[in-house]
């Protein structure tokens, strides 16, 4: 059978988190970190350790089958995600490497609107997302393109303004640089080739996808779980908002009393808690969910 081979990132932002969900998606890989392809020890999965720059054009050139990859990664190499007709699929957003791709300016010159770019050097490592950005706004302005360490760039004299990730904007802030325009809200995507797989490997790809939706779901769910007066089921199922239908089972030893149990979508946060107690719960149990089939 043939494996599928997935990219994820070397080391850097994304490598752990992406590693993190595999293994909770049940694939178990050599732990090795100078071992750039490994097999998975139970599933015919091969990993590919690489750079992140070239997920995009491994996965379009189906060097590997998927990968996950900054969508501002694969906005820059292959571009319009969104379009049926591009080559690489996103075929899940993955909730983590949140950050947005943001034009920046120094914060001792006035700004005065996207217009302030015009005729302006601006440094990033996004040119290809820039240049479409700025034709798209009809501003005439010259990308520079630096690798790395961009925000130092107009403090030195290479541009006067920057294009760059902004997560938490400590970074452009202890750079003398403000954020004023977001070009793209990112976070980490699994991406796959319009080629096609053979089956055995389709069918495992529908199973991993099955455990990832599985994974991300319970990442945010929580089983709830009380005992409670009969008279009180009603009142307490309207405070388990977001939740399906709660099971009711019986009590063995008290007849007027049932166990309900239901799964929450979200945090459960102490005020429910203290709202169920007040309704007439008791041993109100939260517990974290490990997996999810629906
Ligand atoms: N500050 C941030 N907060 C959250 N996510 C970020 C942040 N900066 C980058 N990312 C996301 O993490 C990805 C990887 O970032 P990282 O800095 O590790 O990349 P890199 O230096 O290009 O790594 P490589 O050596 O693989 O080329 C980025 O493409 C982006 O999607
Ligand atoms: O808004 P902040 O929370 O400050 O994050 C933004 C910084 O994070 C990323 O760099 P990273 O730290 O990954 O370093 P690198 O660019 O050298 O990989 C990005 O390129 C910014 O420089
Ligand atoms: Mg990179």
């Amino acid at each position: 059978m043939k494996n599928l081979r997935i990219a994820i990132q070397k080391s850097g932002r994304l490598s752990e988190k992406c590693l993190s969900l595999l293994n909770r998606c049940g694939l178990q890989f050599d732990n090795r970190k100078r071992t750039l392809i490994s097999r998975a020890k139970n599933h015919p999965v091969e990993l590919m350790l690489v750079r992140d720059d070239d997920i995009p054009h491994y996965v379009r050139d189906g060097v590997c089958d998927i990968g996950i990859v900054g969508l501002n990664e694969l906005e820059e190499k292959i571009g319009c995600s969104k379009s049926p007709d591009n080559p690489v699929k996103v075929i899940r957003s993955l909730g983590f490497g949140s950050c947005r791709l943001s034009l920046a300016w120094p914060k001792s010159v006035p700004f005065e609107g996207l217009e302030s770019f015009s005729g302006k050097r601006i440094a990033t490592s996004y040119p290809n997302i820039l240049e479409r950005y700025l034709e798209s706004k009809s501003i005439a302005a010259e990308a520079v393109e630096i690798s790395g360490s961009v925000e130092v760039t107009p403090s030195i004299g290479v541009a006067d303004a920057i294009c760059d990730l902004v997560s938490t904007g400590a970074t452009l802030d202890s750079n003398g640089l403000k954020e004023v325009i977001t070009i793209l809200e990112s976070e980490a995507v699994l991406v796959r080739s319009n080629q096609t797989l053979e089956s055995e490997q389709e069918d495992f790809l529908t199973r991993l996808l099955q455990r990832i939706d599985g994974t991300l779901l319970a990442q945010n769910a929580n089983y709830i779980m009380m005992n409670a007066p009969k008279s009180s089921i009603d009142e307490i199922a309207q405070y388990l908002p977001g939740m399906e239908t709660p099971t009711v089972v019986p009590l063995s030893t008290d007849s007027s009393k049932v166990a309900i149990h239901a799964v929450a979508q979200e945090d459960v946060v102490w005020e429910t808690m203290e709202q169920l107690k007040r309704a007439g719960a008791s041993s109100i149990l939260v517990l974290p969910i490990e997996k999810i089939i629906e």
